[in-house]
């Protein structure tokens, strides 16, 4: 379809091409590097359920999809992905002995540091991190939702890691009001090629560092680059809890499991887990 006969307001596959999957598997599959295949299917439902059960998969297996009709986020709701409107893909990570596995639960803020990091450099966009796992950008200087996390573990014990990022969306095609793009905080390119390969290189990257750390959030410099980047801190918020209990307070750091650490009104301190998280919202 081309621009003169795309219907009034819809993209035209000219406004959005397909990813380049022999340039990227070239740019990213390198010797001694984490990613073995790279691989992008036109549509699917979830790449994280795809992943999950074709296990046992070897480290660094990456699935891209141009689009996803059941996506899904934290606690299995929904996330949407329209094709070629953004950044959808899952990899399988395996952290090895190497890394004790109480330390795993930062590999979905690694990834989010990752994310941000990519996008920002690649896109000149600043991107900000709403603990546990949202992307944020600013539209028309309000924070909105761009991206998210989803890791989940596979039966052979590896991690499925699932990067979702709205690209090209423009502001009628939002899925939800609090939703934003890329394209809307004012990239400098929407070119999803560079964008893809600056988000993989950097989470290459950052699990390089964070596993010869011994998964040491400090050592490997995750657990200060998600407080730097973490809109939440410094915030007061609300946190949902299963079973209908909330907790309200000042976020005021990151513990080295990746609790986010509230100081409450009394005077206490308490941790929550991005396990135990429903809803994070701001309070009053
Ligand atoms: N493409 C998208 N872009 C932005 N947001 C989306 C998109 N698709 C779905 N969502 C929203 O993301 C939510 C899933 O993310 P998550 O489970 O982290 O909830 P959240 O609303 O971000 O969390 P919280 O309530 O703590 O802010 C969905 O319920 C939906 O509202
Ligand atoms: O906001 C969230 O709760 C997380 C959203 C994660 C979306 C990505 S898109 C690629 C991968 N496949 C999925 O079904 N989800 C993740």
């Amino acid at each position: 379809m081309t621009p003169e006969n795309a219907p009034p307001g819809r993209w035209s596959d000219l406004d959005r091409p397909p990813l380049n999957t022999a340039m990227l598997r070239r740019a990213l599959i390198r010797p001694g590097g984490l990613w073995t295949s790279f691989d992008v299917v036109t549509a699917t439902g979830s790449t994280n359920s795809d992943l999950v059960r074709r296990s046992p998969l070897a480290e660094g297996t990456v699935l891209v999809a141009e689009e996803q009709t059941a996506g899904r986020g934290r606690l299995d709701r929904s996330w949407t992905a329209p094709p070629r409107s953004g950044i959808f893909l899952s990899v399988v990570l395996r952290p090895g002995p190497e890394v004790p596995v109480e330390r795993w639960g930062w590999l979905p803020l690694l990834a989010g540091v990752a994310a941000a990091t990519g996008l920002s450099r690649s896109a000149g966009v600043d991107t900000s991190l709403k603990w546990p796992n949202d992307l944020l950008v600013k539209v028309d200087g309000e924070e909105r939702k761009a991206g998210g996390i989803l890791a989940e573990r596979a039966d052979d014990g590896s991690v499925v890691v699932g990067i979702g990022v709205n690209v090209t969306l423009r502001a009628d095609e939002l899925p939800v009001p609090a939703a934003g793009s890329i394209a809307l905080a004012g990239a400098v390119s929407t070119d999803r090629d560079p964008l893809l390969r600056a988000v993989l290189r950097s989470l290459e990257q950052w699990y390089g560092q964070w596993r010869e750390a011994a998964g040491d959030p400090v050592l490997s410099q995750i657990q200060p680059a998600y407080a730097a980047g973490c809109a939440t801190l410094g915030r007061r918020v609300r946190a949902e809890l299963p079973g209908g209990r909330s907790v309200t307070g000042e976020a005021v750091a990151l513990d080295g499991d990746g609790r986010l650490v509230l100081a409450l009104a009394d005077g206490g301190r308490e941790s929550v887990g991005a396990g135990d998280i429903v809803h994070l919202r701001p309070a009053g």
